[in-house]
């Protein structure tokens, strides 16, 4: 490939926050947004006005010959709500915005959609049909999917694609981004370690029950993570969170799962009813190793709380009792709860130490 710098679609439904995203990207990275919109307008890559639709009928040939020579030279920001129809070998990154139908619906009225492609619009994003069509033209390992409700979200979307391209530019050519095996069997951890480190290094993942033997919390994750590495015969990533009660030592630490599913929320704050000092460490080690017999490396964080009656949407083990600055975690929106948590700041270590290894 002779581009030097690589292109990156922004697609999604109408209304996820496509423009605003690439026009903050544009901005900071210096790389070129391309409105498809525009283009279709200005260069008249159309067959007409849609009165129904309110929109231009785009002739798509046209449209990739208007923009071909452009791209091909690289650093273009395409913003369209379609991805299929640009050439495998022009793109390098597919970020599909998401966004739920209450948020989408507001965005649209205000933009005065007519009814029919109003509800059009929200059937799509329902339907999953943007990341589906995004899946199948391009290679997995490119399609990031992020989700856009409000300008943290947003923030913090542009700040990851930056990180991205970075990594990118930081090596030759040909040479891929960082992948990781995480193995656990918790979606929900799974989740947020998506959200935190892709795009720029993408997280793969396999459910196995690794049995956890009893000790320190270095040795507990460091275990995991030499038996993952045998069973899978290759690299992997794991993770164990214990929750630490000052009060009572440390404990339950890394028995927090098999004190949280006998317990509840209430049985865990009855732990301290004797002790005025309700405060904890939530505690998150991640342990990479680069294969069978190397040696795990540990990235640890750690965030200080205090243990509440339960408060919040309880989906996520013990979030709803675990306070910070005045919110559970469950209260959290997730974007908030990335930024501050204990498995947040484990990973950015994480990230540092892959960042430092890619350039070396
Ligand atoms: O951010 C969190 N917010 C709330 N609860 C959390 C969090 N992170 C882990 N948890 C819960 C899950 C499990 O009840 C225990 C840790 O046990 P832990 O062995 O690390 O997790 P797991 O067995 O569910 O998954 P894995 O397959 O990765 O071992 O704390
Ligand atoms: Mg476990």
């Amino acid at each position: 490939m002779s581009r030097k710098l690589p292109n990156i679609i922004i697609t999604g439904t109408p209304g996820v926050g496509k423009t605003t995203h690439c026009e903050m990207l544009a901005e900071r990275t210096g790389l070129k947004h391309l409105s498809v919109n525009d283009v279709v307008k200005e260069r008249e890559c159309h067959e007409g006005w849609d009165e129904e639709y309110q929109s231009w009928i785009v002739d798509e040939d046209k449209l990739l010959d208007a923009i071909e020579e452009e791209v091909k030279e690289g650093g273009c920001i395409i913003d369209w709500h379609a991805c299929d129809l640009f050439p495998k070998s022009w793109i390098d990154l597919v970020v599909v915005l998401r966004a739920d139908t209450e948020t989408l619906y507001d965005r649209l009225s205000a933009r005065k959609y007519p009814e029919v492609k109003l509800q059009e619009n929200l059937d799509s994003e329902i339907m999953d049909v943007l990341i589906q069509e995004a899946r199948e033209s391009y290679d997995e390992e490119i399609v990031v999917e992020l989700q856009s409700k409000d300008t943290d979200e947003m923030e913090s979307n542009v700040e990851r694609i930056e990180a991205w391209l970075k990594q990118k530019n930081g090596h030759h050519c040909g040479k891929t981004r960082h992948l990781v095996n995480f193995i656990t069997g918790n979606a929900n951890k799974l989740s947020e370690v998506k959200a935190i480190l892709e795009p720029a290094i993408q997280v793969d993942s396999q459910a196995l029950d690794l049995v956890e033997i009893q000790g320190s919390l270095d040795d507990v994750t460091l275990d995991k993570c030499r038996r993952a590495a045998d069973l899978v015969q290759g690299p992997v990533l794991v993770e164990d969170t214990c929750l630490c009660f000052n009060s009572l030592k440390g404990l339950p630490g890394p028995y927090i799962k098999w004190f949280l599913s006998s317990l509840g929320h209430e049985g865990l704050n009855n732990l301290l009813a004797a002790y005025d000092d309700k405060s904890a460490q939530a505690v998150c080690t991640f342990a990479y190793s680069a294969g069978p017999g190397h040696e795990p490396i540990l990235f640890q964080g750690i965030t200080d709380g205090r243990i509440v009656p339960a408060r919040g949407p309880g989906n996520f083990g013990w979030d709803p009792i675990f306070e910070y600055e005045g919110k559970t975690y469950a209260e959290m929106e997730k974007s908030e709860k990335n930024k501050i948590s204990h498995r947040a700041k484990a990973l950015a270590k994480l990230q540092a130490w892959f960042a430092k290894e890619m350039t070396s």
